[in-house]
């Protein structure tokens, strides 16, 4: 039963041994496959010419069959190899109620079997059994299987760490297990990817993770609690859970931007599951617009609204966010409805063809949207003046006549019937273009709403399930609209004290009024920061109510200068530190993108070197980093400086939820400094 730590150890040297036979298994089996392959190949091209049809299909259909058998051949092997650097991470001893033998259950990324004996050795971290690993400590357990509720008792509990097939360490369970492994996890310095955190789930995590019941689950968490990291391993269980109905192909990620994609993109991968796609509400916009308008990123509005943000920018972003604005919207839509259509008799070859059957038919098929009724119309009257004038109308005669029905209605251009909406609302001034024809963002998903109202958009139809992270920065009207577009189930997760934009952010109230039949859960532990940390933000952010995690570090350090270039330099000197410390990266983040301009050209001029990052960045690549605090958020630093921390720059809202965005990436150590007076919401 393997009780000890050298038992355990030769045990892991069996279950390495049958691993790496099974990988030698399936080369053979795959080198012979290639063979049958190529001899199945060079047989069809020897004997083509004396084959029937038939024959020539029933080999091309046999190799077909064997490439398949190849390619999940080649797919468990890598699963086999994913298996032989990390066995397991688990292990419990569970007797199940009535029974007198306990059996030790091995928890890892993947099952592994013993095909011989047809003994499962490993478990899935996803099966239903491994749930009690998570789950319970020792004692009383359960796990629901396909069809009960199995019960029993937990007698033995251990986590072990193995890297590369060696074990390092292994921790013997008690109640406070959980935490140690969990500590030693969180002490690690940072790592370039977004890195699985399958062997230390946590209770309230995991109940997370397998929610299969709610239809829409929305996860409210506080910083560091590890909402997108919860988010992926979803996936990866409802992958594995409903691999029948559900495919990697079929879940959408809905994610801030490219840099977080980037950053995020390891986890499936190292969870054996394929990467989802991944899209941000831009991108969205612009497939639904079908790239025929011009708009303004979310980035540059985040920018200008921490620029001394004109009241009329504001207004006009927090109109166009709210509920109200989509009942005018509908309001719109039925004026249009009712009094936009300006039905007026036509004349055919001297035949007439009056305007009340002109309106019967387009209220008739008002199943359509407006804007698609018009050629329904037109085939309607078509079909009336030879019924009965017994005339087919000529082909000149039919464009004249579309033509004439589509001018009935104010204009068939989504611009132009976008702008009216803001006649007839009696606010002109509302919409506001910017240079070169440029919406500001706060049109776009207005417009789309608009679209699908006029002309009715195809829903995404394969998209079996979606995933939106960082719910707080979209407004209720997005919400509208990717409601109406993904009619599929959703994990909405967010933080509402994160958000960039207070002018257009959701509160799980609206939110959970938009989607409909959703379940609220909330993360209050936070994991990524230090106690120490965690509590300097709650400053920050009053009434957050984040529990830190108890691990300890040093205490955030707030330093003055009397003028920016002494700051500059201390900065600059805390770089060439970082060098030196045990820290793998270190974010520098300011509120502005020109400050981080700023600070770019003076870190260059001192002949070091800095990753920045901006609205055009890609990737993520860990180290040393310049950024601002919209970027920077759903990423995370070993240590973290937040400069020009003074009273001049961060005074608003909207500048305190940048600081606490900011103040928030770091895991083990954060800095600040300012020049002249500390921001008020430093002074606690
Ligand atoms: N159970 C866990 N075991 C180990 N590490 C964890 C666990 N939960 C969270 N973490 C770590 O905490 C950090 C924060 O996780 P994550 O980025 O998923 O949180 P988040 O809630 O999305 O954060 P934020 O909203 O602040 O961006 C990551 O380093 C993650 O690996």
């Amino acid at each position: 039963m393997n009780t000890s730590e050298q038992e355990e150890k030769k045990y892991l040297n069996q279950i390495l041994i049958k691993i790496n036979k099974s990988i030698a298994e399936i080369d053979d089996r795959v080198e012979t496959q290639l063979r049958d392959i190529n001899e199945a190949k060079a047989h069809l091209q020897e004997h083509k010419r004396d084959m029937d049809h038939l024959e020539k299909n029933a080999i091309r259909e046999s190799v077909g069959q064997i490439a398949m058998m190849g390619d999940a051949a080649v797919s468990k092997k890598r699963r086999l190899h994913r298996l032989r650097d990390i066995p397991y991470f688990g292990r419990f001893d569970f007797l199940q109620k009535g029974k007198t033998k306990n059996s030790p259950i091995y928890v890892g990324v993947h099952n592994f079997t013993d095909e011989e004996k047809n003994e499962n050795l490993i478990f899935d971290w996803r099966a239903p059994i491994s749930s009690i690993f998570y789950d319970f400590e020792l004692g009383e357990a359960f796990f629901q299987s396909k069809t009960d509720k199995v019960e029993g008792e937990v007698t033995r509990k251990r986590q072990y760490r193995i890297r590369g097939g060696k074990m390092e360490y292994m921790i013997e369970s008690d109640l406070t297990i959980q935490d140690d492994l969990l500590q030693k996890e969180l002490n690690k310095a940072s790592s370039t990817k977004m890195k699985n955190i399958v062997a230390t789930i946590q209770r309230e995590q995991n109940a997370i993770i397998r929610n299969e019941n709610a239809y829409n689950l929305i996860i409210q968490g506080v910083a560091g609690s590890g909402k997108t990291s919860i988010a992926l391993h979803r996936i990866a269980y409802l992958l594995y859970k409903q691999k029948d109905t559900i495919s990697s192909e079929e879940i959408l990620i809905i994610s801030p931007n490219k840099v977080f994609a980037s950053y995020i993109s390891n986890v499936l991968p190292e969870l054996g599951e394929e990467s989802v796609e991944e899209t941000s509400m831009e991108d969205l916009a612009n497939r639904l617009l079908e790239y025929e308008i011009q708009f303004q990123g979310f980035f540059e509005q985040v920018s200008e609204l921490l620029d001394n943000p004109p009241a009329a920018l504001q207004e006009r972003i927090s109109v166009k966010s709210g509920l109200d604005f989509l009942r005018k919207m509908d309001e719109y839509m039925v004026h249009l409805e009712n009094k936009g259509f300006d039905a007026q008799d036509i004349t055919i070859n001297k035949k007439v063809i009056p305007g009340w059957f002109i309106r019967e038919k387009f209220e008739q098929y008002n199943r359509f949207p407006i804007l698609k009724r018009f050629n329904e119309i037109g085939r309607e009257v078509v079909a009336s003046v030879y019924r009965e004038y017994g005339y087919e109308i000529t082909g000149k005669e039919r464009a004249q006549l579309q033509q004439t029905i589509r001018k009935m209605f104010p204009a068939t251009n989504l611009r132009t019937l976008y702008k009216n909406f803001y006649d007839w609302l009696g606010n002109p001034k509302l919409l506001k273009m910017r240079k070169g024809s440029q919406y500001e963002y706060s049109d776009v998903y207005p417009l789309i709403y608009l679209k699908y109202k006029l002309e009715g958009i195809q829903p995404f139809y394969k998209v079996k399930h979606l995933i939106i992270d960082e719910m707080q920065d979209y407004s209720a009207v997005q919400y509208q609209v990717l409601n109406r577009m993904f009619t599929c189930r959703k994990t909405i997760l967010g933080d509402i004290n994160q958000s960039v934009n207070p002018f257009s952010s959701s509160n799980l109230e609206v939110i959970q009024q938009i989607i409909s039949n959703s379940d609220c859960m909330t993360m209050l532990k936070s994991y990524r920061s230090t106690y120490e940390i965690t509590e300097f933000t709650k400053k920050i952010k009053k009434g957050v109510m984040a529990e830190p995690i108890e691990r300890h570090g040093n205490q955030p350090v707030i330093s003055g200068f009397m003028s920016i270039g002494d700051e500059i330099d201390q900065t600059l000197n805390k770089l060439v530190q970082f060098e030196e410390s045990d820290h793998n990266s270190i974010g520098i983040i300011c509120k502005t993108q020109e400050q981080a301009n700023t600070l770019h050209t003076a870190i260059k001029e001192r002949g070091l070197s800095i990753d920045m990052l901006d609205a055009t960045s890609a990737s993520f690549s860990g180290g040393k980093v310049l950024t601002t605090a919209h970027l920077a958020k759903g990423l995370e630093f070993d240590q973290v400086i937040v400069p020009f921390a003074s009273n001049t720059n961060y005074k608003t809202e909207a500048d305190l939820q940048m600081l606490y965005i900011a103040c928030t990436r770091a895991m083990h150590e954060l800095n600040l400094s300012f020049t002249g007076k500390l921001t008020d919401f430093l002074k606690n």
